[in-house]
């Protein structure tokens, strides 16, 4: 058990809120409290008694703050050994006062930095003192309890309640742990900020936030989400977020981001099953459905503007797991909510990361996240017949569900929506017969769509299926040695073919 009786405490706080509660403990429990200027002056506004750091150190708080805790009266008071004879009667020798309590809110590195404040403003906020507090109490956890955090300060007033100012080795063994998670966290942040972004440089992530999730890919595997879900989306309704639901939620999100325009999108296992724009949400939604109806079941539905009442009542009629918009009228919430399971998520504009990770074999795979997107001026036209104004827009919408569908991948789409799509399939020539078998399927007259790929065509056998199938018009990366033999089939059969020079891949 190893229980102490807290009589000492040093505080270091930069904020000072929250405090109040626990000061007025220490106060009742006749704690001697030492403490830094700025807290000082607080704590005696809330009438604590406080021997000031200058006169236990006998020392000025020099540089503008830079140096005012760092003397071996404050660390020897927290470091020495209680069971150790030695270090007692070093402690005598030296009349240095045991600190048996550590409180410490840390300058606040990342918001200095977050709020563009200049270079020189960002160097003052690398805390020495404090770290160093918090380092050297929680070494010493055998002895002394760390206070690391504001989030820490009820949970510390109800252990000392309960057990009348004092503390178990467990107890301070836990603070402890959540003091180098504090200052790992902190000191990985000062790392990425003096980095700045070098690619040479090992990668380093802290993230603090966690949320559990209903379960992993399967009930069977547990699942967490790290990171400020609540920052990007506000949850309106519906039950415990999965794995899965998140990774389409992601999937959704970044297809949605290529639209200006209205557009609803429809997912299924990240991909789109159907995707539309139209005037509103509501033409938009059921054009987007009429791609494949049957796929949209149980699916993650994404729009770019408000869901009105119009829109809310054609949604209503379908079982889908998630939508997610920028906001809800009203009327239309309370409809969508009289399914209590429906997940529905407001999505707040929220600067997304550029860079994506993935664990995979014994490690991380980190990669820029592909951020290239197609537009007319990027198609370089290498047939002899040029895309029609209409075929070009067709085009280009086609090129940004492409890119946002698992490889190999062919998408077959209108100026407006996406007929079909074949998606993860081994080879081009199945992901095409796919997309031709499933738009003939939904009765669409596929002369009226172009033809999207995610990579070259290796042979011509892709635009002679194509060709056969009614399509005219084709956007493709290029770059096959065979790409001659495509493009002889396009101008023997007066077919357009555009080459945008990137390849869009997602595995
Ligand atoms: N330099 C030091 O010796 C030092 N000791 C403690 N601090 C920090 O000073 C702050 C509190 O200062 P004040 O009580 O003066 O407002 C805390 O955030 C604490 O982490 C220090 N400041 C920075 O390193």
């Amino acid at each position: 058990m190893q229980s102490v009786q807290i009589k000492s405490a040093l505080i270091s706080v930069y904020y000072k809120d929250r405090l109040e509660p626990l000061i007025e403990l220490l106060k009742k429990n006749n704690v001697t409290i030492y403490s830094t200027g700025g807290t000082q002056a607080f704590l005696e506004e809330q009438g604590a008694e406080v021997v000031a750091v200058e006169d236990l150190t006998n020392y000025p708080s020099i540089f503008g703050g830079r140096v005012k805790t760092l003397h071996p009266k404050v660390f020897g008071g927290i470091l020495h050994r209680r069971d150790n004879d030695s270090d007692l009667s070093e402690r005598a020798q030296y009349e240095i006062p045991p600190i048996d309590l550590v409180i410490v809110d840390l300058y606040p590195f990342e918001e200095t930095v977050a709020s563009g404040a200049s270079e020189a403003d960002i160097i003052e906020k690398i805390d020495i003192g404090g770290i160093s507090l918090i380092r050297a109490a929680a070494k010493n956890f055998k002895d002394v309890l760390i206070v690391s955090s504001r989030e820490q300060y009820d949970e510390v007033v109800t252990l000392l309640q309960e057990k009348n100012g004092s503390t178990d080795l467990e107890d301070r063994r836990r603070f402890a742990a959540k003091a180098f998670d504090m200052s790992s966290h902190y000191d990985t942040h000062i790392f990425n900020y003096m980095n700045g972004g070098s690619e040479e440089q090992p990668f380093k992530q802290s993230i603090r936030e966690a949320t559990p999730l209903r379960y992993g890919e399967n009930p069977h595997q547990k699942g967490t989400f790290y990171g400020k879900l609540d920052e990007l989306f506000e949850q309106l309704n519906g039950k415990q977020l999965s794995y899965n639901n998140l990774v389409d939620v992601d999937a959704a999100v970044a297809l949605a981001a290529e639209f200006e325009e209205p557009v609803v999108a429809i997912l299924k296992h990240t991909n789109a099953c159907g995707c539309a724009t139209g005037e509103t949400i509501k033409e938009a939604y059921l054009a987007a459905l009429s791609s494949d109806p049957v796929s949209a079941f149980g699916g993650v539905i994404i729009a770019n503007r408000t869901i009105d009442l119009a829109a809310a009542e054609e949604l209503n009629k379908l079982f889908f797991e998630v939508l997610i918009a920028p906001a809800f009228d009203i009327d239309a919430l309370e409809l969508l909510k009289t399914k209590k399971n429906r997940i529905l998520l407001k999505q707040n504009e929220v600067e997304m990361p550029k860079k994506q990770f993935k664990t995979l074999l014994n490690g991380v795979i980190e990669q820029d996240k592909d951020l290239a997107t197609e537009t007319e001026a990027d198609f370089k036209t290498v047939t002899k017949r040029e895309p029609t104004a209409e075929e070009k827009k067709a085009l280009v919408f086609a090129a940004k569900v492409c890119k946002h569908t698992k490889s190999n991948t062919i998408v077959l789409a209108t100026d407006k929506m996406m007929f079909s799509s074949g998606v993860g399939q081994t080879s081009r020539v199945d992901a095409l017969r796919q997309a031709i078998e499933k738009a003939n399927s939904f009765g669409f007259d596929l002369s009226k769509t172009v033809m999207a790929s995610d990579a070259f065509f290796p042979f011509p056998d892709c635009v002679e299926i194509a060709d056969k199938a009614g399509i005219k018009a084709v956007v493709q990366p290029g770059g096959s040695i065979k790409d001659q033999d495509s493009i002889a089939y396009c101008d023997a059969h007066n077919m357009a073919m555009v080459m945008t020079g990137v390849r869009h891949f997602k595995h």
